[in-house]
């Protein structure tokens, strides 16, 4: 079974404007609200994809019982630790270039941690735990490296998409699949920017340090892949982006789903490519058939 964890889920609130202007009114030309989070993006692209997963983390309010009713609504399974405050909201302001305005989050009492914590440690041998986002304020710093432990002692396979201090942590868990942006392999790395001879370096030294599948994201310009048998790279496929929020997320879905139903590295690849772009492309997250449309238009390359 595939667990997604998001320990610090959002609504996202989709505004597109022609223009925006700062500090006067703007008005939109059209909104939308999707049940957000990186883990919860990745069970929504899993459920698209025929691939069920039970979704964790903490939710809270008016805005954390919308996440649940939507996922449940799309038929994925939810387990998570209900907080007294209220999940976020995300703001994406879409006016040629995509602005960002991500919540804080709510308090999480050391109750809530231990509960979430417990139910990792009822995961079985052989299940796969996403750990993706980032965590709210209130939780402490080293709450991945607690849930990472428990999982990891239940031989859970650990899938890790975070950035900062916690993806440090979690790599040294030697992670089944880990999916930086190159921004976050840069930061990892101490670098203010990569090349690709830089990306391809770091990339084989992740792997040589333990982390089986590795996947650096590049927005419009593609991906690595890496892994002890190959490195690979891809080109994204070009289309008009609407809305990239999650394009890194459905990678991760692609991927694994990919990977779960024993296609080779090189089309798992190439599925979790077109998964990211197809995203990339739609308004909300893909769609199976989206994916499917552009999957023969990605070209891997075995370096
Ligand atoms: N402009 C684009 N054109 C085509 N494909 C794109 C574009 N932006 C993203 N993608 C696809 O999505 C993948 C992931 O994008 P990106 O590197 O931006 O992930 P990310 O930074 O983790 O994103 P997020 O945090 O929003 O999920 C890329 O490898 C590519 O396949
Ligand atoms: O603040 P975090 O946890 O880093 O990122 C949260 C977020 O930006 O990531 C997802 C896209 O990857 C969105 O659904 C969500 O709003």
């Amino acid at each position: 079974m595939i667990y997604t964890c998001t320990l610090n889920p959002s609504v996202d609130y989709i505004v597109h404007l022609d223009e925006l202007h700062v500090g006067e009114l703007n008005r939109s030309v059209k909104t939308f609200t999707f049940p957000g989070g990186k883990g919860i993006n990745v069970s929504r692209v899993l459920k698209r994809l025929d691939v069920d997963s039970t979704a964790l983390g903490f939710v809270g309010g008016f805005t954390g019982g919308f996440i649940e009713s939507e996922l449940r609504k799309e038929g994925i399974a939810c387990d998570f630790v209900h907080v007294p405050g209220q999940t976020r909201i995300n703001v994406k302001l879409k006016a040629g270039r995509e602005t960002e305005i991500n919540g804080e989050g709510p308090m999480i009492a050391d109750d809530d941690a231990t509960q979430l914590i417990a139910k990792i440690g009822a995961l079985s041998a052989g299940d796969v735990l996403v750990l993706a986002g980032s965590a709210p304020m209130s939780l402490s710093a080293d709450m991945y490296e607690r849930l990472a432990a428990r999982a990891v002692k239940r031989r859970v396979r650990l899938v890790v998409d975070t950035s900062g201090p916690a993806l440090e942590a979690l790599l040294a868990c030697r992670p089944f699949l880990a999916k930086p942006n190159h921004h976050e392999l840069a930061e990892l790395f101490g670098a203010a920017v990569l090349t690709k001879e830089d990306i391809i370096l770091y990339g084989r030294r992740l792997v040589e340090r333990g982390v089986e599948h590795l996947i650096v994201s590049m927005g419009g310009a593609g991906a690595f892949y890496f892994g002890r048998e190959a490195t690979l790279f891809a080109e994204a496929p070009k289309g008009t982006v609407k809305n990239s929020v999650g394009a890194g997320d459905s990678m991760v879905a692609g991927f694994l789903a990919a990977h779960t139903s024993g296609k080779p590295i090189e089309e798992a690849f190439a599925y979790s490519v077109a998964a990211g772009s197809a995203t990339a492309f739609s308004e909300d997250l893909c769609t199976k058939e989206e994916v499917e449309a552009l999957v023969d238009r990605v070209r891997v390359v075995r370096l």
